[in-house]
């Protein structure tokens, strides 16, 4: 995203908490600041895509945050999926500053986020169409991270479903990658299916979207659904799959390695106490 910006002709200047991470983006032209801070009181617009509601607290609002660096005529973007009580949070802090404030989750990882193909659930800025194909507004702070968080959680039980689809299609005797073909041309198409399932036929799990960040996000969506007393069992069945592949060390892995969760697993046997 970042690259798109800087390939546009923007002046960009980039922080992040690992500064070797900047590296590639220095190397294209970015200027570094040394924290969120000085990048906000660099830069007219700030955006930030970090890991969860803590962080995007931490960056906007701790010590040498975002908030410290922003003033009147300064606005603010967070791309990162959080809650909704966590944008309006950041919201309050950035207003306070005289600056604005936008949430800007978005849909797609990394190709589209190469490509430019990003959709971006809510937003003004003619920057995030250089960095997006589409954009989707949705009134007040709080309901674009509603909609990440609907899109994800429908993402991660689409996710879960077609991981007992692959299993269950070997266990019978039918090629998954048949499976793949057929669902491909079939009215319940989805393009994940086609980008995933060859991968996770070979268990290879290459991270575009870390596995701990979906499961992150379908617990942000089940404390919604609580919230308003919607019930969510088929969301609240992926989660736990997500867990339990989190419990198997792939938290860091893509979020198709679910499928791990759903293998029986070989275990040595346990001795007689
Ligand atoms: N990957 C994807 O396809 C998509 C991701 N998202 C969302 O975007 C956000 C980032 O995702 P992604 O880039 O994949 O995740 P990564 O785990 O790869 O990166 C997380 C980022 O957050 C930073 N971070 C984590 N904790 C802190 C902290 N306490 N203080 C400061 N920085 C912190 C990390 O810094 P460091 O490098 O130092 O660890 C890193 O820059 C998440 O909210 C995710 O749900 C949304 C759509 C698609
Ligand atoms: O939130 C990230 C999941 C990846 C995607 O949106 O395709």
């Amino acid at each position: 995203m970042a690259q798109n910006l800087i390939k546009s002709g923007c002046d960009v200047t980039v922080w992040n908490r690992t500064k070797s991470k900047c590296d590639p983006l220095i190397n294209l032209g970015a200027n570094y600041q040394s924290s969120p801070k000085e990048v906000a009181a660099n830069c007219d617009v700030t955006f930030a895509m970090v890991a969860d509601p803590e962080s995007a607290i931490d960056v906007a609002c701790g010590k040498n945050g975002v908030a410290s660096g922003m003033g009147p005529g300064k606005g603010y973007v967070d791309i990162s999926t959080v809650d909704g009580a966590t944008s309006k949070l950041i919201n309050e802090h950035i207003k306070a500053t005289g600056a604005l404030f936008l949430e800007a989750p978005v849909s797609g990882s990394k190709k589209p986020a190469e490509d430019a193909q990003l959709i971006f659930l809510k937003a003004v800025a003619p920057l995030l169409d250089i960095m997006g194909k589409s954009r989707f507004y949705f009134g007040e702070v709080g309901n674009g991270a509603a909609m990440k968080l609907l899109v994800n959680m429908i993402r991660g039980s689409m996710m879960a479903s077609f991981s007992e689809g692959i299993l269950l299609s070997k266990k019978v005797g039918l090629d998954p990658n048949g499976l793949i073909e057929v669902l491909s041309q079939s009215a319940i198409s989805a393009p994940m299916y086609s980008h995933k399932g060859p991968l996770m036929v070979k268990s290879l799990y290459p991270t575009e979207a870390p596995l701990k960040h979906q499961q992150k996000d379908i617990r942000l969506a089940l404390a919604l659904a609580e919230s308003v007393s919607q019930s969510t069992p088929v969301a609240a069945a992926a989660n736990e799959l997500f867990k339990v592949a989190k419990s198997y060390g792939l938290g860091d892995a893509d979020s198709s390695a679910v499928i791990e969760a759903l293998k029986a697993k070989s275990f040595s046997r346990l001795d007689s106490a």
